[in-house]
């Protein structure tokens, strides 16, 4: 099944509760939220206090993308924050098993993800312990940024690694989604797609339904 994630960082956060009200009504499946350090990622987004109340906007999956390092530090505080799905990058954690392991102790969904240089073979071994993959197609951080063309060979070999070792992981990618890029990556294998300022600058309405009308057919 095809997901639209839209991420909250290009949302306006003076009206954060309305603009994800807006996205629920008008069918996005998840709410991708990314959690920033400053330390693992130059930037700082939000944390557990915002996710605590933006939960009371809509029952709809927070797909929530921690940005941190050792993020095993925090994930009791995120399953109580209201996630329901964390994704952390292989890059961030001294212990990966033990990190997904805590996840699973909350009984969240699981997520592991890699950066735009780092190879598959990094994540190929905890392939069979997570619901998701997330192919970063940007340097994680930032919003708005280009789209990085490499990331569909990315898409692919995951795709084929999951067939290979018969698994069922969803394949999730995030950065520079459009309109003009949504059939290629839909093609390449992902099926939850993240997407921010294509989906906040502009009509957000009516840039769901363009996205899930495209997502539609394949
Ligand atoms: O993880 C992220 C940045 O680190 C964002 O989710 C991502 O960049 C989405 O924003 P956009 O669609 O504007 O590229």
């Amino acid at each position: 099944m095809n997901i639209l994630s839209p991420s909250i960082l290009s949302a306006d956060f003076t009206k954060l509760g309305e603009e994800i009200e807006t996205i629920d009504n008008a069918g996005a499946e998840y709410i991708h939220v990314d959690v920033m350090d400053g330390m693992f990622v130059p930037s700082i987004s939000y944390g557990m206090p915002v996710i605590k109340s933006i939960r009371k906007s809509t029952g709809k999956v927070f797909d929530v993308h921690l940005m941190i390092s050792e993020p095993i530090r925090y994930i009791a505080d995120f399953a109580a924050s209201g996630a329901d799905m964390i994704t952390v990058h292989v890059e961030a954690c001294s212990d990966v098993v033990a990190t997904i392991e805590k996840i699973r102790e909350y009984k969240l969904k699981v997520g592991i993800t890699l950066n735009p240089d780092t190879p598959v073979s990094a994540i190929k071994p905890y392939l069979n312990r997570v619901d998701m993959v997330l192919i970063m197609s940007v340097n994680p951080g930032f919003g708005g940024q280009k789209f990085i063309t490499s990331s569909v060979d990315k898409i692919k070999e995951v795709k084929r690694l999951r067939d290979e070792l018969n698994l069922s992981y969803d394949i999730e990618v995030d950065g520079g989604i459009n309109i003009d890029n949504l059939a290629t990556v839909l093609e390449a294998g992902a099926n939850v797609i993240v997407a921010g300022s294509a989906i906040f600058r502009g009509d957000a309405v009516e840039n769901v339904k363009k996205f899930k009308s495209i997502m539609s057919v394949w």
